[in-house]
C-alpha cells in the first residue's frame, strides 16, 4: 500500500518528463517509484548535491573547493580565506561557502576535537533557508550524542561571527543536522561529502534495479558533482526503483549488520528472505551440505546477480538505449568504469 505525494521532483538535467515520482509507504516511508515503464540502461534521475564540502581537512589542499576535482599545479586560492584552493577560474569565481570562508584560517590552524563534523555544519548553514531546510527533511535514524553536542555546537559558534549568524541557528538545528550525516552522506572521490535530496528518498534492496553513476574526476562532464541514476534492466510501472546500499556481493551476515547500524532497518526483500535460512545465519539448515545444495538449486537470484556484478565488485548496468529506443546490450561498470558486452555468466555459482 502507499500514498501518493503531490510533491513534484524537480530534475532540471534528468529526464523529462521525470520517469519517477514520490510516494509515502507505511514500512518504508518515502520511496521513489516508476512512473512508467523504464528501459534497461535508461538514465532514471539525475541529482545535483545539495551540498557538497571537504570530507577533512587533508582534503583543502588536495582538490579545488568548488568542483572537488584535483587540483592543477598552478590553483587559484581564495582571496578571503587564502585557505580553499579552485581548480579555475571560473569555480574561484563561484567561492564556497560563506561561514566555511570565514571559518578556514582559524579552523586548519586550530585542534578542534571534530574539524570534520564542523567543515559539515559551516558548510550546512551557509545554505540558503530552503537548502537548509530541505537537508533537515532528510530521514535519519541516529542521534547525535547528547553529551557532545553542546560542546560541539559552541565550538561552531565561535566560528560564526554575530553579523553572519544563520536564520535557523540552535542547538537543536546543529543536533538534527548531525544526524543526517550517518544516513545520507555520499562520499565523493575520496575526499568531498555530499548530500542529495532525491537519492536520498531512494530506499533500498539486495538485488536493485538501478545503480550510480558519477565519477567526480570525469574530465568530459560540466556538472561532475552529479549522480546519475541508471536501471539495471526493465522497470515496470509503479515499481519502485532501489539502489543497494551495501557491497552486493556480500553474505548475508554482513549485509544485515551494516544495514542495522547505518540504517536502522531489517531487509526483508526477497534475496534476504532465502539467504537468511542458509547456513551460519538464522538459519534452518542443519549443516553445510544442505545450504551448498540450497545455495546451488534453490537460489533463483543467481543468475540476476551474477549478470550486474563486475570482477571489482561494482555494478555493471546497460549503457543507454540508443536514439531509436533499442536497448544496449553493452554494459558498463559504475565503479572501475570498464566496458564490455554482456557476458552470460558461467553455470557454476561457486
Ligand atoms: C536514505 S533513506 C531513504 C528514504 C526514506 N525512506 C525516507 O523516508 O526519507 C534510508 C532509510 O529508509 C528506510 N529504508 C530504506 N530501504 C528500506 C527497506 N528496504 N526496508 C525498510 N526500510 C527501508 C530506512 O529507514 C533507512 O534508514
Amino acid at each position: 500500500m502507499s500514498t501518493t505525494s503531490n510533491q513534484p521532483i524537480p530534475n532540471p538535467t534528468g529526464p523529462s518528463p521525470p520517469l519517477v515520482r514520490l510516494v509515502v509507504k507505511p514500512d518504508r516511508g518515502r520511496s521513489l517509484v516508476a512512473a512508467g515503464p523504464i528501459k534497461p540502461g535508461q538514465v532514471v534521475l539525475v541529482d545535483s548535491p545539495l551540498i557538497l564540502y571537504p570530507s577533512s581537512l587533508a582534503s583543502l589542499p588536495l582538490c579545488c573547493s568548488r568542483c572537488f576535482r584535483v587540483l592543477p599545479s598552478q590553483p587559484f586560492p581564495c582571496p578571503s580565506c587564502h585557505v580553499a584552493l579552485f581548480c579555475s577560474p571560473k569555480c574561484l569565481s563561484l567561492s564556497h561557502p560563506h561561514l566555511l570562508c570565514h571559518a578556514l584560517p582559524s579552523l586548519v590552524s586550530g585542534n578542534d576535537t571534530w574539524p570534520d563534523d564542523l567543515l559539515f555544519l559551516l558548510s550546512a548553514y551557509s545554505l540558503p533557508s530552503n537548502s537548509l531546510l530541505q537537508l533537515l527533511s532528510l530521514h535519519s535514524n541516529s542521534r547525535y550524542p547528547d553529551e557532545q553536542m553542546p560542546l560541539i555546537h559552541s565550538q561552531l559558534s565561535s566560528f560564526i561571527p554575530p553579523n553572519l549568524v544563520p536564520t535557523h541557528f540552535s542547538p537543536e538545528t546543529t543536533s538534527s543536522l548531525l544526524s543526517k550525516k550517518k544516513t545520507n552522506s555520499v562520499l565523493r572521490g575520496g575526499r568531498a561529502l555530499g548530500f542529495y535530496l532525491w537519492a536520498s528518498m531512494i530506499n533500498h534492496d539486495c538485488l536493485p534495479n538501478v545503480c550510480r553513476f558519477g565519477n567526480i574526476d570525469d574530465p568530459t562532464r560540466e556538472n561532475n558533482t552529479d549522480l546519475i541514476f541508471r536501471a539495471l534492466h526493465e522497470i515496470k510501472e509503479g515499481s519502485e526503483i532501489c539502489r543497494s546500499y551495501v557491497v552486493r556481493s556480500d553474505e548475508y551476515r554482513e549485509r544485515h549488520s551494516w544495514l542495522i547500524e547505518y540504517y536502522g532497518f531489517r531487509c526483508k526483500c526477497d534475496r534476504c528472505k532465502i539467504e537468511s535460512k542458509w547456513f551460519g545465519n538464522e538459519g534452518e539448515y542443519a549443516d553445510e551440505e544442505e545450504e551448498l545444495v540450497e545455495r546451488e538449486v534453490n537460489f533463483p537470484h543467481w543468475d540476476l546477480l551474477m549478470r550486474y556484478t563486475c570482477k571489482c565488485d561494482g555494478t555493471l548496468a546497460p549503457l543507454p538505449p540508443y536514439p531509436d529506443g533499442s536497448v544496449s546490450d553493452i554494459m558498463e561498470c559504475n565503479w572501475c568504469g570498464i566496458i564490455r558486452k554482456y557476458e552470460p555468466p558461467d553455470d557454476d555459482p561457486f
